[in-house]
């Protein structure tokens, strides 16, 4: 585990409230360590602006990736706005965060009710509200479809809620249940513990094994990241590519078939702001790692600094072992 220098208190701040998979992450994280104050915020922004705005805050965990539905986009597209914010005059951003590690997250999801009720008798509703992070509906999807199936005379409606848990605390305190209307969640079973709720299906998700992986950012320092052990460390960059020249893109690309470098993972998303009025234009996300001790990684940024028009590199950081299981 990657920790701050020992003894000292450290603040760490999730997505709360408590019970969400980001406290989960967090905990998985610095858990071990009696040193650490959890700080729960209401947003994955919150969690980025406060790690960059207080100084009493020294680590933020947010969800980057779920293996059944992909990119967390509102993490990536806090990335996005942060290098974008930076680029005035620049080719390189080097942003006021870093990624010092990864964790991944077994997710589980469980529909909750604020009694205990039979599954059987869902269908006498009129209309069922159910609330979750809007993450968690394409990991459900077929669970919901097939629940609809089984409830024909029911209005099911989805309804976004800041995090899993928040779903939970909405069902438990803020609805009333009335005789026609149901309110349910979508979360795990350790957020329904936590609002002494009742669970009356389990795993809905409609892939068992899914996972949900998390980066752990700090603000940027001179001290060296004190990396986990593991042979391979993976980087994080992100760039925009020459827009008026059709070589751009293939050009940063085959800067990794130059060196041992092997590409994991890539995506892109709309650069919105910049150049100002332009669509269809992306940032792109590039994950990678080396296993050679040979690798000369001054002349490949060098390169990937000439193909680029704007490129920030994130972190470079252990492999979790949990990566695979
Ligand atoms: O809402 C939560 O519990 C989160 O931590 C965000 C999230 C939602 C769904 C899957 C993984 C993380």
């Amino acid at each position: 585990m990657t920790v701050a220098s020992s003894g000292q208190p450290i603040a760490v701040l999730f997505l709360g409230p408590e019970g969400t998979y980001s406290h989960q992450a967090a905990l998985q994280q610095f858990g071990d360590q009696s040193n650490t104050k959890f700080v729960a915020t209401d947003s994955i922004p919150e969690c980025l602006e406060r790690l960059e705005n207080d100084c009493n805050i020294d680590y933020a965990v947010v969800p980057f990736e779920n293996s059944t539905n992909g990119q967390v986009i509102f993490t990536y597209d806090l990335l996005r706005d942060r290098m974008v914010r930076q680029s005035e005059g620049v080719n390189r951003v080097v942003p006021e965060l870093e990624v010092l590690d990864e964790q991944y997250v077994s997710v589980t999801h469980c529909l909750v009710a604020s009694s205990a009720l039979d599954l059987e008798s869902l269908s006498k509703y009129k209309r069922i509200k159910i609330y979750s992070h809007p993450q968690v509906w394409g990991q459900v999807d077929k669970y919901l479809q097939n629940l609809q199936y089984r409830c024909p005379g029911t209005v099911i409606e989805r309804l976004d809620t800041p995090s899993t848990s928040d779903a939970v605390k909405r069902t438990v305190q803020v609805e009333s249940q009335s005789g026609e209307i149901l309110s349910l969640a979508i979360a795990s079973n350790t957020a329904a513990k936590v609002y002494n709720a009742h669970i009356i299906d389990q795993a809905i998700n409609d892939k068992q094994g899914n996972t949900t992986r998390f980066l752990v950012f700090r603000k940027r320092c001179a001290t060296a990241v004190q990396l986990r052990d593991s042979r391979t460390k993976v980087s994080l960059l992100t760039f925009t590519i020459k827009h008026d020249d059709p070589r751009s893109l293939v050009d940063v690309l085959a800067t990794f078939k130059n060196y041992p470098v092997n590409i994991c993972s890539m995506s892109s998303r709309p650069l919105r702001e910049e150049p100002k009025g332009k669509k269809w234009q992306y940032i792109y996300f590039l994950e990678y790692y080396c296993e050679s001790n040979e690798m000369e990684w001054d002349a490949f940024y060098r390169e990937i600094s000439g193909s680029c028009s704007l490129w920030c590199l994130w972190g470079t950081f252990a492999r979790n072992g949990l990566y695979y299981s």
